[in-house]
């Protein structure tokens, strides 16, 4: 079974708005809300794509019932912990001249609340594959994910992690799986910028080095870098087209790069799926549609 974890979910409010004014009333031309947070990302381009997943997590208030609620609906089997308190949070996406994003921290996730989730994971069994995605309330400290690896580093769970910073850097001696920054991310991980694919691939190097297994390396329209744990590099562009929602197209990488995998365990079948899954839902409204998916993955 695939668990994907999401600590902080969201409703992500994504709004059109003509020429954004700071300090002005601005009014939208259009506004859409989904369910999500990276690892229900996952869990739902999953379940577009056919494959069962559950999702766990931390849920709270009225925000937090409509995400339970919206997973049903979405395909996949919702196993959320109830924070007593707080609220999940709204992100906001506001699409205009520029793209801007303001997410949430989150409500707070007491020591018992953490507890919870730390017991379901401890009944997933060897052949599992666990996703690890997204940030974390900023009263959790930055260890946690490095914590559920260390719990989990004897049995045979395929561990995927895609954070940023430190919470990722943390549990790469835990050797995850796959990790999935982007190419800015990367580049802060090191405090550099990095300005061509020679110098992506020597930083993703760095995070192999590090105990990740396989890197993959998305670059949003300039397409993706996969280095994998037998040690070959593939460089994938990706498919052109007119772009309507870039909101979660990294988590739906992730989603499409297992479900390559799964199919024979070939690394490039994984890229070619991730590649056209990420930028299915960067050509949707909402995340990517397994028509639109394979519409795009044939042009690859
Ligand atoms: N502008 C775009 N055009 C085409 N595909 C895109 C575009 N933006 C994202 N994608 C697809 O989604 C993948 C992940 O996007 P990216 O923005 O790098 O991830 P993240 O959302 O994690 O920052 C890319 O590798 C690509 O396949
Ligand atoms: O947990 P974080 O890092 O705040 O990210 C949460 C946001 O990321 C998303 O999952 C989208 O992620 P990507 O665009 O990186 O795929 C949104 O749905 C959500 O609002």
């Amino acid at each position: 079974m695939i668990y994907t974890v999401t600590f902080n979910p969201a409703i992500d409010y994504v709004i059109k708005v003509d020429d954004l004014t700071l300090g002005k009333v601005n009014r939208t031309t259009r506004e859409d809300m989904y369910c999500g947070g990276k690892g229900i990302n996952v869990s739902n381009v999953l379940a577009n794509l056919g494959i069962d997943s559950v999702g766990f997590g931390f849920i709270a208030g009225f925000t937090g019932d409509a995400i339970e609620t919206g997973a049903k609906q979405l395909g996949f089997k919702p196993d959320f912990i109830r924070l007593r308190e707080g609220m999940t949070r709204i992100n906001v996406k506001i699409k205009s001249n520029e793209e801007s994003e303001i997410n949430g921290q989150g409500p707070d996730i007491h020591e018992d609340e953490l507890e919870m989730m730390y017991q379901k994971l401890d009944t997933l069994k060897d052949g599992d594959i666990l996703v690890l995605a997204g940030s974390i309330p900023n009263t959790l400290p930055e260890d946690v994910y490095e914590k559920i690896m260390e719990r989990l580093q004897d049995r045979k769970i395929q561990i995927v992690v895609d954070a940023t910073k430190d919470l990722l850097l943390n549990v790469l001696k835990f050797h995850p799986f796959l990790i999935k920054p982007n190419n800015h991310e990367l580049g802060e991980m090191f405090g550099v910028e990095l300005k061509n694919n020679e110098e992506i691939i020597e930083y993703g190097k760095k995070l192999q080095e590090k105990g990740a297994r396989n890197v993959l390396i998305s670059m949003a329209g300039d397409g993706a870098i996969l280095i994998t744990e037998k040690g070959d590099v593939h460089i994938s562009p990706c498919p052109k087209g007119e772009v309507k929602n870039s909101v979660g197209a990294g988590d739906s990488m992730v989603a499409g790069f297992l479900t390559g995998y799964l199919k024979n365990g070939d690394y490039e079948e994984a890229l070619k799926m991730g590649i056209a899954t990420g930028s299915a839902s960067a050509f949707s409204e909402d995340l990517a549609t397994k028509e639109k998916i394979m519409e795009l993955y044939e042009q690859l």
